[in-house]
């Protein structure tokens, strides 16, 4: 097997002198996404609710090349979240990951409309939200949107209706703005991770959950937070320079099996 880096491309200081905002950096994924990020060279700006979980992870990137800070604030809190990204901005955006999401497990007749409207909310509406504001400043430096979606969006899965209608959303509006900022040198892409042991699935109650995930995925393991790390920075490199308006799905082939879209928690 070859290394997942492919040091060619995503190489030390590669990064060096760019600037991220990354949205739920404070544990699981996106904590991932900025680690990988600040030792690339990437200062990092970090956005969550709870302060702590942020502050970890500027612990962890303490000494590495780039720099990590980090903003309180909801995402589904449009004014809040839009001036963070104004001041995050201001500084220079080369890069836009759209990473905090979450939703429940529930059969569509257990979906109130208050619980289909927050989670549309977080998956949908406050992503459109940080892209907007965040276009001129990514304008300006030719930047690039990365969106963390699901597995299997295009396909749907039980007990998802809202998350699958939000993500299949955010890759409807990726596409579009793919075309639109085309001219504008900006690219937008989404990843679909499959199932990725964070704390959102730590739990004991969602342990029974993520083994039947495991156990309907084609190629029988997880996905480390660290492999969508490593996509995002690809992404975001010039490797990726013409790719955009794409969904890439690193599932261990999830989306292809027979079983996960009909599992249900
Ligand atoms: C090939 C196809 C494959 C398909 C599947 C592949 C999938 C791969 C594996 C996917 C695993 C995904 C993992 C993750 O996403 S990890 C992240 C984990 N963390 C979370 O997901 C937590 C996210 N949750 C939240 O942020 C909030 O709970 C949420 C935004 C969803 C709601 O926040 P809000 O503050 O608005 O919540 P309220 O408490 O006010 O509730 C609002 C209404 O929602 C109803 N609700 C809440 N929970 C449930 C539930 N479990 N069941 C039903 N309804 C629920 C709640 O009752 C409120 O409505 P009402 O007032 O009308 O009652
Ligand atoms: N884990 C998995 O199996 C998979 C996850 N995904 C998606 O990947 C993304 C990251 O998931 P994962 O790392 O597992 O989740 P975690 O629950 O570990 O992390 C979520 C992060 O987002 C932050 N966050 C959540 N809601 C908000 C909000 N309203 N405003 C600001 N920040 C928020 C959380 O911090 P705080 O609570 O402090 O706000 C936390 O930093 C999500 O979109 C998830 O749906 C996709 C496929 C599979």
């Amino acid at each position: 097997m070859t290394e997942p880096t492919n040091p060619e491309v995503l190489r030390d200081g590669l990064f060096g002198g760019a600037r991220a905002l990354v949205t739920g950096a404070g544990t699981g994924i996106g904590r991932a996404i900025s680690l990988r990020l600040c030792a690339l060279g990437m200062s990092v700006t970090g956005v969550a609710r709870r302060e702590a979980p942020l502050a970890d992870t500027a612990e962890l990137a303490a000494g590495l090349p780039g720099g990590f800070d980090f903003r309180t604030c909801n995402v589904r809190d449009t004014d809040a979240i839009e001036a963070i990204v104004a001041e995050a901005g201001e500084g220079g955006l080369d890069l836009l990951v759209n990473n905090a999401g979450g939703q429940f497990f529930a059969p569509a007749t257990g979906i109130s409309q208050k619980g289909w409207n927050s989670v549309i909310d977080l998956n949908l509406n406050a992503v459109f939200a940080v892209t907007k504001a965040a276009y001129p400043y990514l304008k300006a430096r030719k930047g690039a949107v990365v969106s963390i979606s699901l597995s299997g969006v295009d396909r749907g899965g039980m007990g998802l209706a809202h998350s699958i209608a939000a993500r299949a959303g955010v890759l409807g509006m990726t596409r579009t703005l793919a075309l639109e900022w085309a001219k504008d040198g900006i690219r937008l892409n989404c990843i679909g991770p499959g199932t990725v042991v964070t704390s959102g699935l730590a739990d004991e109650a969602a342990r029974q959950l993520l083994d039947n995930l495991v156990a309907a995925t084609p190629m029988g393991e997880p996905t480390p937070p660290e492999d969508v790390a490593e996509l995002v920075a690809f992404l975001a490199s010039s490797a990726g320079r013409l790719m955009t308006g794409q969904l890439i799905q690193i599932d261990g082939a999830a989306h292809l099996g027979a079983g996960l879209h009909m599992l249900s928690a």
